[in-house]
């Protein structure tokens, strides 16, 4: 019984107490129910989705279930999802399709004598903005691109008092050939929430104004979905990001594409079988599908009842680490005044030299926490980008510990790990 794997590894815990998960922004458990509707999938809808007889037919049920669900959570209409392995192939999908679209759009300008994005002879090249604190697929996907000369890039560095893009600075970094601006709905390392709406509205206003290419607009928003509402409409975005495991589902992904090859294009990143409308082909995975689309169900159903009680367990635990070490030894990383931020995620430092994040954590006992995005815990040896580029200074970002609540982690979870690391700063306190 998985239902309380979410805030233990009893499983793990064999020789030393019960560890408390801490870390749901870097990955979730599959809920109960999720695991559930996977395995009977497994066994009950495992043919091919494209055969024409019936056990084929109820795998395509599945999965188009699924597709609504998904559709749904986020603002969507059914046509406007592609399920694809994940939030990286999904990332890589639009700025693949941004750089297509750049050229489309070129000679399409040039036939109707409209083309304005001359450089006086420079070489002309799709132009992407992102920010200076997305996830690697988005930043090191741009990187690629403009190593091989297939792309020019912006990344807008964030508000040092905010931690926010600012729009003003989205705006200023269009050029005549932009083709796409992808900034996070929420960040994963702060949670602090960007203004995608307002960068949508602006942009769509400079749309209005220029001749082509279109800007498109895209956002990832694996961080903020299961946590806060996500509207894709409403934000006004082209493209949005939706990844599985960061919302209690298989590890698997979508992504929403408002009206896909008609009112946004979309262009495959590899060829196949014609699965996903030729925009993903691939023999689809059912069961992991299936499981997305119980995810967003729940989510669906109960998203305002786990924002609250996420909210709740995280200010608890920002009050009792206040109260525990007090103002002047620790550090909020996550609190930037006026902005908005997820309701599970809190990002500290114990100041001090030798509390080192990694540090500490490896000496809590009851804690399994980060000191930043898991992709980059290879970094042993410098403090987390991200924190650094949203003006958190050096020794304190050292020091960060990002702290991520789930929807079963308890106040009594809390008062264990903050009694936790009290004891560790002691044994540390006294090795210095
Ligand atoms: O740990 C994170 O923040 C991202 C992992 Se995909």
């Amino acid at each position: 019984d998985y239902s309380h794997w979410g805030h233990s590894f009893s499983h793990l815990s064999e020789v030393d107490e019960e560890r408390i998960y801490m870390d749901y922004n870097a990955t979730t458990p599959m809920d109960s129910e999720v695991v559930e509707t996977v395995t009977v999938a497994i066994r009950e809808a495992w043919a091919n989705p494209s055969s024409s007889y019936l056990p084929g037919v109820k795998a395509r049920d599945i999965i188009n279930q699924a597709r609504e669900s998904v559709s749904r959570m986020v603002g969507g209409k059914p046509e406007d999802i592609i399920f694809t392995s994940g939030g990286t192939e999904a990332n890589n999908l639009v700025l693949h399709t941004a750089v297509k679209h750049f050229w489309q759009s070129r000679e399409v300008a040039e036939r109707e004598g409209l083309d304005s994005s001359q450089q006086n002879g420079r070489t002309i090249l799709p132009h992407l903005i992102i920010s200076s604190i997305e996830h690697d697929s988005i930043r090191l996907t741009a990187e690629h691109l403009e190593k091989e000369g297939k792309a020019e890039v912006t990344s807008v560095s964030v508000s040092k008092v905010t931690g926010q893009v600012e729009v003003e600075d989205v705006v200023a970094a269009v050029r005549p050939t932009t083709c796409l601006v992808s900034i996070m709905t929420a960040n994963n390392e702060t949670g602090i929430i960007m203004p995608i709406k307002e960068i949508c509205q602006k942009v769509r206003a400079v749309n209005k104004q220029r001749p082509l290419p279109r800007i498109l607009l895209h956002t990832d928003a694996a961080q903020a979905i299961g946590k806060i509402r996500v509207d894709a409409r409403d934000m006004g975005v082209d493209y949005l990001t939706i990844v599985g495991h960061k919302f209690f589902a298989p590890r698997v992904g979508a992504l929403y594409v408002n009206g896909p090859g008609t009112i946004s294009p979309l262009y495959p990143l590899f060829f196949g079988g014609g699965q996903e409308r030729n925009f993903r082909p691939g023999t689809e995975n059912t069961p992991m599908i299936a499981g997305l689309g119980k995810a967003a169900e729940l989510v669906n159903t109960h998203l305002s009842e786990y924002e609250t009680h996420l909210r709740d367990i995280r200010c608890y635990l920002e009050e009792r680490l206040l109260a525990v070490f007090g103002a002047d030894k620790i550090r909020f990383n996550s609190n930037f005044p006026g902005s908005d931020n997820l309701p599970n995620t809190c990002n500290i430092s114990i100041l001090g030299r030798g509390f080192v994040g990694r540090r500490v954590l490896a000496t809590c006992r009851r804690l399994l926490a980060s000191v930043g995005a898991a992709c980059h815990s290879g970094q042993v040896d410098r403090p987390s980008r991200i924190l650094l580029n949203c003006g958190v200074p050096y020794d304190v970002a050292t020091n960060a510990l990002r702290l991520s609540v789930g929807r079963s982690t308890s106040r009594e979870d809390v008062d264990i790990v903050v009694e936790d690391l009290k004891q560790t700063i002691d044994v540390l306190e006294r090795m210095n």
